[in-house]
């Protein structure tokens, strides 16, 4: 299992020594310039209530003295006072600015580790979902840690300050308020644990919430749920997993309520013991009426310094165990183990499964058997079999979406294991069955297939003629640059969102037709049931086209209908995992095997109906 799927919330002190390094150096990175100011202004924060209340004892002690002058302590008063109000909100605009600054930082590593699972395995593990939505919370928190280490490190040095003055006062207070901080700060190590264990668990909740209100706000299931009446029913369920997070986090809330209600009696106790001290101890001639202002100042500056840094410290640890799961997802190792060196030679012999075995993961049934297939150099192979049968994850194997989990598949005497993902990929064209409609232009729909021919109108025109649908699109208000989608207006059209249109299913079918055929200097085309939501005539026609432009071709066609196949120079039946049949399509027919009775089945069925 790679280490981004772990369910392990446990993270080591080494993790978290990594989590803190990985966090300094990536704030630092983003804004180093700023992190420097922030810095100073921190310590020039910290050190202004320390002067004040210095000034302020010697104010007093002063005004008790008959003939004390005052008016430069009054100054520095007026000065300390000064940077006390305005020093905090520079702070809050220079964390926020470095926030988002890093921020912006982790999420574009984050999306390029994303994009390091070359295969879609990582995609279908609900831990790598759990763990990638924890991550990209960690990354939307870097501002908090950035607060975190603003506040811990005005936090310390106002302590250092206030220690220091309260030593010179009473070094037993001193060592009381100190003691008296120490159960405060395991206390709340121990809850930031528990909060982000609490964090972690309630994870699939919300991952769970996030699928209903998708649904229920999604125009793809739109209709479904009101035609069947089933609102209420996914309403109840969405509202169900968010009452169990809450009810976790309830709990936790709880727990910290009554730990922090303790401390802060703890806190008072000990402010009152100081109190009653100083007082005595002024009643007794041992301190002066500013050396009492100087101790409240100091006990309440310990308390509050430590109260800071109790809560920095807590808030840094949960925001790092979150943000180990960042790390645990940049750090990942690919799903599929590859090489970046090579490339994908010019297809010259053609493309080989021997005894290809696969199943999507231990616990799942065998899919494919033993299969044994080959796709040669310029000939058009069909793949048919019944639902189920696996010709759509063969499909995947051969764009190396899963290795096999036994045998291997040779592009010429290549393995497909030694050749880079992105260069085999590159020398690929196919329309797969559940292929993409994106609410995006026409233009953008088609020049995904290369983003090279995205403003060549030439390529453009000619992958929409040979999929049938340029007359649709130079037709639409913007031609090309129409988005295609009402859900939302991409581009310079903000003001003018009545320019979306909405294609129906066959045009869409058709589009990722041309996103195929734009990629036109391919070695291999596959073509997944590429026509099933067409109407007949289109079906006849874009058949005619493709049996066109598979010419001379390397192309595997998959299709329900076998009338679509009949003329590939090759065709395999796929059954249960195992190819049973192949050969031309007389050769099946003459043969009389389940091929043969499947076309005779289909062939009736058109001819009852004449
Ligand atoms: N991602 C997956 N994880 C686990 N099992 C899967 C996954 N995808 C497909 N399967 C299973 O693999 C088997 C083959 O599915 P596949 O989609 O390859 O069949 P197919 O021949 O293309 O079917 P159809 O004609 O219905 O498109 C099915 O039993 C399916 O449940």
């Amino acid at each position: 299992m790679s280490a981004v799927a772990k369910r392990d919330l446990r993270v080591s002190l080494r993790e978290q020594r990594a989590s803190i390094a990985e966090a300094l150096s990536l704030i630092w990175r983003a804004a180093s310039v700023d992190v420097t100011v922030l810095l100073l202004l921190t310590f020039v924060a910290a050190a202004a209530p320390i002067a004040t209340a210095w000034l302020t004892k010697l104010v007093i002690d002063r005004l008790t003295t008959p003939g004390g002058a005052v008016a430069e302590l009054a100054l520095g008063l007026a000065v300390t006072g000064l940077g006390a109000a305005v020093l905090p909100a520079m702070l809050r605009h220079l964390r926020a600015h470095i926030g988002r600054a890093a921020n912006l930082a982790a999420t574009e590593r984050l999306f390029v580790a994303v994009g390091r699972q070359v295969g879609l395995r990582a995609f279908e593990d609900s831990a790598f979902h759990d763990r990638l939505r924890l991550a990209q919370g960690a990354t939307g928190r870097i501002a908090e840690l950035v607060d975190g280490i603003g506040n811990g490190l005005g936090g310390v040095l106002s302590l250092v300050g206030f220690v220091a003055s309260l030593l010179i006062l009473s070094p037993v207070m001193t060592t009381v308020v100190l003691l008296a901080a120490l159960p405060a700060l395991v206390a709340e190590l121990y809850l930031a644990r528990r909060r982000a264990s609490t964090e972690w668990n309630i994870e699939k909740y919300y991952r769970r919430e996030f699928f209903y209100i998708q649904l229920l706000t999604g125009v793809a299931a739109a209709t479904e749920i009101r035609l069947f009446g089933i609102g209420a029913f996914l309403r109840a369920r969405m509202i169900g997993e968010r009452l169990s997070a809450d009810a976790a986090i309830r709990r936790m809330d709880l727990r910290e309520l009554r730990t922090q209600a303790g401390l802060t009696v703890l806190s008072a106790g000990v402010a009152g013991v100081g109190l009653w001290w100083a007082i005595a101890a002024a009643r007794r001639g041992e301190l002066s009426i500013g050396d009492v202002s100087m101790f409240l100042a100091a006990v309440g500056g310990v308390q509050s310094a430590l109260g800071t840094l109790r809560s920095s410290i807590t808030g840094w640890q949960a925001r790092l165990l979150a943000f180990a799961h960042y790390i645990a997802v940049v750090t990942a190792e690919p799903d599929l183990p590859h090489t970046e060196q090579g490339h994908a030679p010019t297809l010259r012999q053609g493309i080989e499964l021997r005894d290809v075995w696969f199943r999507y993961s231990d616990d799942h049934p065998w899919v494919l058997r033993g299969v044994n297939l080959t796709i040669p150099h310029g000939c058009a192979v069909a793949l048919v079999g019944l639902n189920g049968a696996g010709k759509s994850t063969l499909v995947k194997l051969l764009c190396r979406m899963y290795d096999p989990t036994r045998g291997q598949i040779l592009w010429d005497e290549t393995d497909l294991r030694d050749i880079p993902p992105a260069m085999l990929r590159e020398r690929i064209s196919a329309v797969f069955q559940d292929h993409m409609n994106y609410d995006m232009t026409a233009r953008d729909n088609i020049g995904l297939g290369d983003l090279s021919a995205r403003h060549d109108q030439g390529r453009m025109e000619e992958a929409a003629a040979r999929a049938g649908l340029h007359d649709t699109l130079a037709a639409l208000p913007r031609g090309y640059d129409t988005p295609l989608t009402r859900i939302f207006v991409i581009g310079d059209d903000k003001d003018d969102p009545a320019t979306g249109v909405v294609l129906s299913g066959g045009q869409w079918q058709r589009l990722a037709l041309a996103r195929a055929f734009v990629r036109n200097d391919r070695d291999l085309m596959i073509l997944d049931e590429p026509s099933s939501g067409l109407d007949p005539e289109a079906e006849h026609e874009i058949h005619t086209r493709m049996r066109e432009y598979r010419e001379d071709r390397t192309s595997l066609l998959i299709s329900h209908r076998l009338s679509a196949v009949r003329d590939a120079d090759y065709i395999a039946v796929l059954d249960d995992g195992r190819i049973t049949e192949h050969g031309s399509h007389d050769v099946l027919l003459a043969a009389g095997g389940s091929y043969a009775r499947l076309f005779r089945l289909q062939a009736a069925g058109y001819q009852e109906a004449l």
